[in-house]
């Protein structure tokens, strides 16, 4: 990052006032008369109802708009395992685009509890607060069971965005490429480097949405996941695979797809020179991808690229999934957020990148054209069709998978 940006984004978060967030009120309260209905004596009413009826929460209370962005800081972006209080920046930030885009609220919440026991039984306590829990940045392996486990306790949705969230952009933004090169899901050989939260989940999409297993090879610290390694755990073993790859190099030549989700600076101008003709190149690592973009367009011409960051074209980021699939979810009160729901999102994120752009997307961006092509394969976050497509997408799905406990609202039935 530039001195310059580091300048700007220190003062960004520090001016006015510190951090990005602060509370609204969403009634009056500036007179004795409406003090007296806010709090006591006024507030026993809604008390008594909800101690009757719980589900009258969500009728007197915020909890129904209301999502807990939770970390333990194990893995910040890709800065590592920083600890929950450096975690909060991005926590604040999570909120900003829950709120901008999707205007859902956000209490963010930075637990100390790096043992996957305590934050399980942190967080479960928490449900009476939460619409949804969206947790955000928890390292791989542990990620996986701390999801699962909250799941299993929690009658809310509980989401791991940089396991689902990542995927469903990487799939629909994968969708589009592939099909703009010629090339097929089920034929792609895809290489993945990074294999935690984000490299597992967006695989296993990938694999329900048609890519086949002996074309994927996923790669770690160590190299490739081979069916030879006995160092792995259950989430990796599952896509050990019999094959003489044993280096990131190895995997990649020949290959049709480069999918980062691991660390800064990691792939080389010889790897992407390697890839078979067409390829596509997702360097997700935040805030510095695999390999620089300028760097990777300079070795060939015939690639599309992507990154996670918002100030190159193709953004891969999970900020266009997590507001609007939660807003879906939340909106038929959801009890979870399961596959059906996230596949919706592919589709219909990748629908959308290949319509007319609007006026507002240009305007944001400083640019007069902008349209479905290499440089363009995924809707960029400003896009206000986001805020309607999505959401009805996914809000349906989960009336039609049994999730949702309300009726399907009249805005979605289009
Ligand atoms: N663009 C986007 O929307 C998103 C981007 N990301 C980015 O993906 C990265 C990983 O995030 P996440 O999955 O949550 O983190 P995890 O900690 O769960 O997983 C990190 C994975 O990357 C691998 N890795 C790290 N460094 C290297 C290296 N030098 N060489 C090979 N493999 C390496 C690790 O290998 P090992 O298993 O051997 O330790 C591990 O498998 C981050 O940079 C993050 O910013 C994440 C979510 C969304
Ligand atoms: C984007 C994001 O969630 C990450 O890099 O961790
Ligand atoms: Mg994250």
């Amino acid at each position: 990052m530039s001195d310059d940006l580091t300048r700007d984004a220190l003062r960004y978060h520090a001016e006015p006032v510190p951090g990005k967030l602060a509370t609204a009120l969403t009634k009056p309260c500036s007179t004795q008369a409406e003090l007296s209905l806010a709090y006591t004596p006024g507030v026993a009413a809604p008390v008594r109802a909800i101690a009757e009826e719980p589900l009258d929460a969500f009728r007197y209370t915020g909890r129904g708009n209301l999502v807990g962005v939770i970390s333990n800081g194990t893995a910040v972006l890709g800065l590592g395992n920083t600890g929950p209080l450096a975690s909060k920046p991005v926590m604040e930030g999570k909120a900003v685009l829950f709120k901008q885009f999707a205007d859902i609220d956000v209490f963010d919440i930075e637990v100390e509890a790096e043992d996957p026991d305590d934050f399980v039984e942190t967080v479960a306590r928490l449900g009476p607060t939460f619409g949804g829990i969206n947790l955000e940045d928890i390292a791989a392996p542990a990620c996986f069971d701390i999801e699962r486990r909250l799941a299993e306790r929690m009658d809310i949705p509980v989401f791991h965005d940089d396991q689902h969230g990542t995927a469903v952009i990487v799939a629909a933004g994968l969708l589009n490429a592939l099909e703009l090169q010629g090339k097929a899901l089920a034929d792609a050989r895809i290489v993945c480097l990074g294999a935690g939260a984000a490299g597992i989940a967006s695989m296993n999409l990938l694999l329900n949405l048609g890519a086949r297993a002996e074309n994927l090879r996923l790669v770690d610290r160590k190299g490739v996941i081979h069916a030879g390694r006995d160092d792995l755990n259950q989430w990796k073993s599952a896509f050990a695979v019999e094959t003489a790859d044993r280096t990131l190099e190895d995997a990649l030549s020949g290959a049709d797809v480069f999918i980062g989700v691991s660390g800064p600076d990691l792939l080389t101008r010889e790897m992407v020179a390697s890839m078979a003709a067409g390829p596509v190149v997702f360097a997700l690592s935040n805030p510095d991808p695999e390999i620089r973009p300028e760097v990777a367009r300079a070795v060939r011409d015939d690639l599309i690229l992507a990154t996670g960051r918002t100030d190159y074209p193709n953004q891969v980021n999970n900020v266009l999934g997590f507001p609007f699939i939660f807003r879906g979810a939340l909106d038929v009160r959801a009890s979870a957020i399961n596959v059906p729901m996230t596949t919706a999102a592919v589709r219909a994120l990748a629908e959308l990148a290949r319509e007319p752009v609007p006026s507002e997307v240009l305007t944001a961006y400083g640019r007069d054209d902008l349209a479905f092509g290499p440089d363009y394969i995924i809707p960029t976050p400003f896009d206000p069709r986001l805020g309607e497509r999505v959401p009805a997408a996914v809000a349906r799905a989960a009336v039609d998978s049994g999730v949702a406990r309300v009726e399907l609202p009249a805005r979605y039935q289009t």
